[in-house]
């Protein structure tokens, strides 16, 4: 079966994943039947759905009439033969157990078409073992999708032993025309990649609190406020569920052996049915108080076993062949929230002291959760998961010019004579350029700019190899929204200095950026249409959040090249419009002004509103807390005495 060919999408378990999946491809256009086992499961199944798609049309992202669509292309069913005799694929999404699935295929094999594709979205079972219970072992693959599948951009796509490259392709592909980023497990492994870094550091949450090492005050203050996770560890079970977290747990410790041996704590906490929210108590009881987080309990320590713990795994799978780092580092941010992969915090972390933080752990405990993979070793010994620079050595960089001026960090994109058109190397370099300043304390606040003077940037450069394939160009579009994603991210202020043309992905990487300044010669545009394409490095979504959506549309719809500086000023876009004289002088000038600024303060508010930006109440509880982190800083106390002494204040950042 080719992707080309799929139409009709069989959906079985109506359930939290089942209903969710099925209102993800009847979004994206298919036709779809939804299968239970009882008239009340599709019942309420399709009841979610309807109220989801409504949530969607009241939030504006889709229309009245889409909903209404959308909910008219999915059949509700119980007749198992009517649901798949017309499938071209079937997600099967029961319920977790070996036996129900098995009694599931018996059924399929008897009613579903020979050549349609089976998926299954078991999130702990084995992909291969699952395969040979069918007669179409390698028409047969994992479709891990999060919860809720409407709104979480992950799907890792795995490969059973028997699965062919043909079946791979077709639902990968399908899970991009879901509107998802799909991550390929090469290796039915278990947990696969999410799961599988998540669940021991949940494990080792536990096993901190366990021994006495922390209390869950300190452990999610750790996590959330100096690891800068979206949650505690433990918040973050009482939302998954500890039974859920166990069961994945169990099945590793059963397959993987001891290092996966579950937290007694974690037991009774299942055992005393404090299985989280669903249960109205975890770690938290949400019948008093729910979550509350101290900002100022963070301790090093807590830090340095969580992110041990977390570098051990990324290394196993490296080792392993599940996933090369980078897509690891893709799958826990899109899967997990993380805002940053933990190979890469890894890295700039350093290797060895993880290493060395494992090793006095496996000596004090004597526990096999402890013992250091082959994997992070040789990547210690690489310098690094991305082979990153020893301490000292200069990176080179052949397309950005990079320099640290005082406080500040300056990229200046080097192909004047290319209109400083970027390429997926500028973009590597700019990733790199960034993990330079992030590492340098000195640095606080970016500039970026375009060399020459006729652009910062006119965007892709579409004179060098085009993407050889949708599935290349995909990878291409997801890398730059990632790079340019880390100029949000990075926790100093990031200014743009536009001087010249800023067009397509120049102007999408300075939209990313926390203020554009202007000369009065900038152009600015998205002329992708004028190419038949769409802004693909973020500019569907980054560029409505500075300049609201009507605007941002008239912007890629008209396909402009030429939007003067002050209109981009009047829309928002641009903060300050200068004169030529006045330009070089003023980036500098704001610059070293943002990188006076404190630190924490700036990173945090950084932080609190990219936290709120598709969901304003969970913004304001980060301002919150962030709020009363910084009451605990050494930069409050001095920003208030200098402003008692009528003074400029000088922060630390500590
Ligand atoms: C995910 C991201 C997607 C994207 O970013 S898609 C690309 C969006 N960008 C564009 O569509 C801009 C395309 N370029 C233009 O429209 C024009 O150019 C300008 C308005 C920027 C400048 O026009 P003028 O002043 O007449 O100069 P010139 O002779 O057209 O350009 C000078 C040299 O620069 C090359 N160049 C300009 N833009 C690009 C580009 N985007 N990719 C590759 N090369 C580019 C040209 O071809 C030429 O080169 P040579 O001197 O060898 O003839």
């Amino acid at each position: 079966m080719n992707f080309e060919d799929i139409e009709q999408v069989a959906v079985l378990g109506a359930g939290n994943m089942g209903h969710g999946i099925a209102e993800v491809a009847a979004l994206a256009g298919y036709d779809v039947t939804m299968r239970d086992i009882k008239e009340e499961f599709v019942e309420d199944g399709y009841e979610n759905i309807e109220w989801s798609l409504g949530k969607l049309a009241e939030n504006g992202q889709i229309s009245e009439e889409e909903a209404d669509e959308v909910l008219h292309r999915i059949e509700p069913l119980v007749d198992f033969e009517a649901a798949v005799a017309e499938a071209d694929v079937v997600i099967e999404a029961v319920p977790e157990r070996m036996d129900v699935k098995k009694d599931v295929y018996a059924e399929l094999e008897e009613y579903a078409p020979d050549e349609a594709i089976v998926a299954t979205n078991t999130s702990s079972l084995s992909i291969t073992e699952l395969s040979e219970v069918t007669e179409r072992p390698e028409q047969f693959c994992g479709m891990h999708f999060f919860n809720p599948p409407v709104r979480m951009a992950l799907v890792e796509v795995i490969r059973g032993e028997h699965t062919s490259d043909e079946t791979l392709d077709a639902v990968e592909e399908l899970a991009e025309a879901f509107d998802k980023s799909p991550v390929r497990v090469r290796k039915d492994s278990p947990g696969f990649i999410v799961n599988r870094v998540l669940v021991p550091q949940m494990n080792e949450a536990c096993w901190l609190v366990h021994d006495d090492v922390a209390t869950v005050a300190e452990v999610d203050s750790t996590t959330k406020f100096d690891m800068g996770l979206p949650m505690g560890a433990f918040e973050l079970g009482d939302q998954v569920g500890h039974d859920v977290t166990l069961h994945v747990l169990e099945y590793l410790h059963e397959v993987l052996g001891d290092a996966y041996e579950p937290c007694p704590l974690l037991e009774e906490t299942v055992e005393s049915e404090k299985l989280g929210k669903k249960t109205g108590e975890g770690f938290y009881d949400y019948e008093n108080g729910g979550v509350d987080i101290p900002a100022d309990a963070g301790r090093d320590d807590v830090e340095a076993r969580l992110l041990a713990v977390m570098a051990n795994e990324v290394g196993k799978l490296v080792q392993d062949d599940v996933a090369p780092v980078g897509d690891i580092d893709e799958a826990m941010m899109l899967g997990a929230g993380y805002p940053e992969g933990p190979g890469k915090r890894a890295d700039a972390y350093g290797l060895d002291d993880l290493i060395e933080t494992l090793e006095s752990a496996r000596e004090e405990t004597g526990a096999a959760r402890y013992e250091v993979s082959d994997g992070l070793r040789n990547a210690a010994e690489e310098g690094g998961f991305y082979g990153g620079a020893e301490e000292g050595e200069t990176v080179s960089f052949e397309q950005i010019e990079v320099e640290v001026d005082g406080a500040v960090g300056h990229i200046t994109l080097d192909r004047p004579a290319r209109m400083n058109t970027i390429t997926v190397q500028m973009i590597d370099e700019i990733d790199a350029a960034l993990d330079q300043f992030d590492a340098d304390d000195d640095v606080r606040a970016v500039i970026l700019e375009g060399g020459g003077d006729r652009a910062f940037s006119a965007g892709f450069d579409a004179a060098s190899a085009a993407p050889g394939s949708g599935l290349e160009a995909s990878e291409m579009s997801r890398k730059g929204q990632q790079v340019f994603g880390r100029l949000e991210e990075v926790g100093m202020p990031v200014v743009a200095a536009v001087d010249g043309y800023c067009l397509g992905g120049g102007m999408e990487l300075a939209t990313a950026a926390d203020m554009r300044i202007a000369s009065e010669g900038a152009q600015f545009g998205q002329p992708e249409h004028n190419l038949g394409l769409l802004p693909g490095w973020g500019g569907t979504q980054r560029l409505k959040h500075v300049v609201g959506e009507g605007r941002a549309k008239e912007i890629i719809f008209t396909a402009r090249n030429d939007y003067d500086p002050e209109t981009m000023a009047d829309y928002g876009f641009v903060n300050e419009v200068l004169g030529p004289d006045e330009f070089d002088d003023r980036k500098w000038e704001l610059a070293r002004d943002l990188a006076a600024g404190p630190p924490i303060a700036q990173k945090l508010t950084k932080r609190a509103m990219l936290a709120g930006r598709d969901d304003t109440d969970a913004g304001l509880e980060y301002e919150a807390s962030a709020f009363g982190h910084l009451f605990t800083t050494d930069d409050v106390w001095e920003g208030l005495a200098a402003f008692q002494q009528d003074r400029e204040p000088e922060f630390e950042g500590k």
